[in-house]
């Protein structure tokens, strides 16, 4: 199998970022995500310099929504990076990570009077998505006082190579203002007395592994920016979203690098603010294209079973990582203890919870397992740990984070004080 250059074989165990995946498990225990921070460091350096070796005026903002430790936070911050927020929880943890309000984005298509109040008293930019919203916003924002920068989010009818659940810029979805209403909701925003609209912004999908959308997206928003200045707004940004794939099948995905990405996107971002001559800033929403292939899934089989098929029954399931039950999505996996040996039998990775759809992957070739081997999911630094629960009243597992020698826990495993913690017993149960 293809690996990527922060995972090595060594002794036969796997290793990420030079660490024996082996021993992480067995001082960890399983299941363990373990991200590999430099790897972090270089997937964002190289759309930073890929996007900014076309024009210098980029912002990267974080999708916080992929990975929302802190450790991970805390990183993208110390790279200069803001956020895309999408909840209260993902403003309070960018803050508390050290990122300036000035570098968020609190993004929602349906944000609640404590979310907009927490937008006033932060300072932080606003995506608005309804007209409702920004009369609310704008009352808020009076209330206190204070005026808020905004961009609306455009929905622009486009349709993505992508799995429909996470295809967000069609004219279908809930996502943001019908171009044909676009002008108006800005009209009223210019009218507003706590309001500064001064941006656009747009997001079409996730996981897209074709740059063409993306310049279709860039010319709907080179077009909105031309009428937007005809009315009068003063454009300080273009937010063109994230979305950009990774290569989650290696032998066959043909992901565009962020450099193909750029040099197809820039042009017409280049081309576009030069006729209207304007120099707004860029920016970019990337969640997964940083993060996905930064971190491994470590789960010890717990037995095996000839049934129909072969199934190793693993510690994690989709309580741990939901993709493959949600959207059918693909990840690699590897036998991490016996990583060198020959794939000789298929299997179907199960995890333990009870439901049918809980597999992990499906009709792998893998060296012959049995109970107390180590599996490795791969790429899963992505919309894994994030979306994880405790069903089945399973605690969620621990991460680690490496980086050069050093090892960390960045979350500590739960246990089962941490599922009973937050219930309470009614009177009458006393
Ligand atoms: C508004 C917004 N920005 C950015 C992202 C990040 O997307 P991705 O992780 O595909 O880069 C998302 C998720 O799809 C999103 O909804
Ligand atoms: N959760 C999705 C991505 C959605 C991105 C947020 N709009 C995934 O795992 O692929």
């Amino acid at each position: 199998m293809m690996l990527p250059e922060h995972l090595t074989v060594a002794g036969g165990r796997l290793h990420i970022g030079g660490h024996d995946t082996v021993a992480l498990a067995d001082t960890h225990g399983t299941p363990l995500y373990v991200t590999d921070e430099d790897r972090i460091r270089a997937n964002y350096r190289r759309l930073e310099d890929a996007l900014t070796a076309h024009y210098p005026k980029v912002r990267v903002l974080y999708a916080a929504k992929a990975n929302g430790n802190l450790a991970v936070f805390r990183i993208l911050a110390d790279l200069g990076a803001g956020a895309d927020v999408f909840s209260a929880g993902e403003l309070c943890l960018a803050l508390a990570a050290g990122m300036q309000a000035e570098k968020l984005l609190f993004n929602g298509s349906s944000k609640s009077t404590a979310d907009l109040a927490l937008a006033v008293e932060t300072g932080v930019k606003v995506s608005v998505d309804s007209l409702d919203e920004l009369r609310q916003l704008n009352a808020a924002a009076a209330a206190a006082g204070k005026t808020v920068r905004i961009a609306f989010r455009v929905n622009p009818a486009i349709e993505v190579p992508t799995h429909p659940k996470i295809a967000t810029g069609l004219a279908t979805t809930k996502f943001g203002i019908p171009a044909g209403q676009i002008l108006d909701a800005y009209r009223e925003a210019l009218a507003c007395s706590n309001i500064d609209p001064v941006g656009v912004h747009c997001h079409i999908g996730s996981q897209i592994l074709e740059v063409e959308p993306f310049v279709r997206e860039m010319e709907v928003l080179i077009d909105l920016a031309r009428d937007l200045l005809a009315l009068g707004v003063t454009i300080e940004f273009i937010d063109i979203g994230g979305g950009l794939g990774v290569p989650y099948h290696r032998e066959t995905d043909r992901a565009p690098t962020p450099q193909d990405y750029a040099a197809a996107v820039m042009p017409v971002f280049l081309a576009g603010i030069r006729d209207l001559g304007i120099e707004p800033e860029l920016w970019v929403e990337p969640g997964r294209s940083l993060i996905a292939d930064s971190t491994i899934l470590l789960t010890r089989v717990n037995s095996v079973k000839e049934a129909y098929k072969t199934f190793a029954n693993v510690d994690a399931g989709f309580n741990l990582l939901v993709r493959p039950a949600m959207y059918d999505s693909y990840h690699a996996v590897v036998a991490a203890n016996k990583a060198d040996a020959p794939a000789e039998r298929e299997y179907t990775i199960a995890g333990p919870i009870c439901e049918t759809g809980d597999l992990l992957a499906k009709d792998r070739m893998l060296p012959a397992l049995a109970a107390g081997d180590l599996i490795a999911v791969l790429d899963t630094g992505a919309y894994g740990f994030a979306m994880s629960s405790q069903y089945n009243s399973r605690p969620r597992c621990a991460e680690v984070i490496v980086r050069g020698d050093d090892a960390a826990l960045m979350r500590r495993a739960e246990d089962v004080d941490d599922l009973t913690a937050p219930m309470q017993q009614p009177a009458w149960q006393q």
